[in-house]
């Protein structure tokens, strides 16, 4: 593999692979921020580890909390609040660590400066920072409240009842109400607007119960009161988003793949790939030791509304490109304010290897067309790494620009997927 560039590899005949893929990175930060708004340790066993792992314990370091890394996971320890001066928490171009530890810098008495990757200047935050203020925090920011920003702590924050608009991104939602026991009211967060990505609401106030909080929700009104959170020990479960492109493989390819350790329950969006596929054509069958899925090596077109789980599209668009007919993925406008605008980085790259995929107003459309070698470019975007691999199952010479980008969820996965077409 060239320093910059990674040929993704062909695959020569029907797969037959078994993978693991890493923890699931939303547990994981959900998991390590809990364990540090907690009152005791907690060893959040089978973490991910890549970027946004990293940052998430970074930046609960810089608030004053720590952690060890031990033969069965990482310990997380509860916050130390006593600490003051100034404090700068880096956010790369994580989500989950720019909307999520805000709301942590507000209980100590340190005044903490956020900043990160150009990318994440772009990624829209100002609704949760607004939330934020009107709930009594002290935050100085550029209008429009994208990073840099600044937390000045007032050793804790009142909190109350507060309307939020969350439909840029649930994660302003699951940032208020992750950190809305130590608030000293709790929180009554009213929706204005539908936020994206239901399954990671869900997945906030399944880790919230499992920590100790007691959250309720009456349709559009969520409620958190006050109280200690504690858990000895927790287990993350694989990322299903990121075992996205393994899942379709064998649908382009023919042949079966397996990923071991699926969940027989979970809050993870990336656990509706298996109706999908299905819709598209193969079998999925979930058991004890995991999800197996067949292929024939043709898939269907379809109509897919992807609002919940707006983060499966960039490996869902690639794997159209090669169904026997026209695609429509609609309810995914809040995409342009990911990693990338991901509309115009997959309408581009996709096009550019010779597919008709054309940008709506709410998604993309995808006519299948002959496609061709080429540069794929990834724009700091972990998921076109991950859609790129799946062109090139059927395209030999996709040249993938910047592959260690996919270190944000995955940092083995150009092995891992080499090894399964091996
Ligand atoms: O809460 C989370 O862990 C996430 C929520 C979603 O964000 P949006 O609601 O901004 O799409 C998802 O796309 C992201 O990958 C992870
Ligand atoms: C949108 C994503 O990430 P983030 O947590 O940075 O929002 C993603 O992983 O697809």
């Amino acid at each position: 593999m060239a320093d910059n560039s990674w040929t993704a590899p062909v695959a020569t005949g029907r797969l037959n692979a078994t993978v693991r893929v890493p923890g699931s990175k939303s547990i994981t930060n959900r998991a390590y921020l809990l364990a540090a708004l907690g009152d005791r340790p907690t060893l959040v066993r089978e973490p991910l580890v890549s970027r946004d792992s990293t940052l998430m314990l970074d930046a609960l370091t810089a608030l004053g909390g720590g952690y060890t890394t031990t033969a069965d996971g990482t310990e997380v320890r509860p916050l130390d609040l006593s600490g003051t001066g100034e404090a700068e928490v880096a956010l790369g171009n994580a989500g989950t660590v720019a909307r999520f530890t805000p709301a942590l810098a507000t209980l100590g008495g340190r005044t903490v400066t956020f900043d990160g990757d150009e990318a994440i200047r772009r990624r829209p935050q100002g609704p949760l920072l607004d939330a934020l203020r009107e709930l009594g925090a002290d935050i100085t920011s550029a209008p429009g409240g994208t990073p840099p920003f600044t937390v000045r702590g007032r050793g804790g924050l009142p909190g109350g009842k507060v309307d939020l608009d969350s439909s840029a991104s649930s994660q302003f939602l699951s940032a208020l109400l992750l950190a809305a026991p130590r608030f000293a009211d709790g929180v009554t967060v009213r929706l204005v607007g539908a936020p994206p990505s239901e399954p990671h609401i869900a997945m906030t106030l399944d880790l919230l119960r499992r920590f100790g909080a007691a959250p309720e929700r009456s349709g559009t009104e969520f409620h958190v009161p006050p109280g200690r959170l504690g858990l000895a020990e927790y287990t993350v479960e694989p990322d299903l988003s990121t075992a996205a492109p393994f899942v379709v493989a064998p649908l382009l390819t023919g042949g079966t793949v397996r990923v071991a350790g699926w969940p027989a329950e979970t809050t993870q969006p990336g656990d509706w790939l298996r109706s999908l596929v299905g819709e598209l054509g193969g079998s999925a069958v979930l058991d004890d030791d995991g999800l197996t899925v067949t292929g024939t090596g043709g898939l269907r077109g379809a109509r897919l509304d992807l609002h919940e789980v707006g983060e499966l599209t960039p490996v869902i668009a690639a794997a159209l490109c090669f169904a026997d007919g026209p695609s429509v993925i609609s309810g995914v406008a809040h995409l342009r304010g990911h990693e990338t605008d991901r509309l115009a980085a997959l309408a581009t790259e996709l096009s550019g290897l010779g597919a008709g995929v054309t940008e709506t107003e709410d998604g993309l459309r995808i006519e299948p067309a002959p496609m061709r070698a080429g540069v794929f470019h990834t724009y700091h975007d972990h998921r076109l790494v991950m859609a790129a691999a799946v062109i090139g199952l059927r395209v030999p010479g996709v040249e993938v620009e910047n592959p260690a980008t996919v270190g944000k969820t995955f940092p083995g996965f150009t092995g891992a997927w080499e090894a399964a077409l091996a």
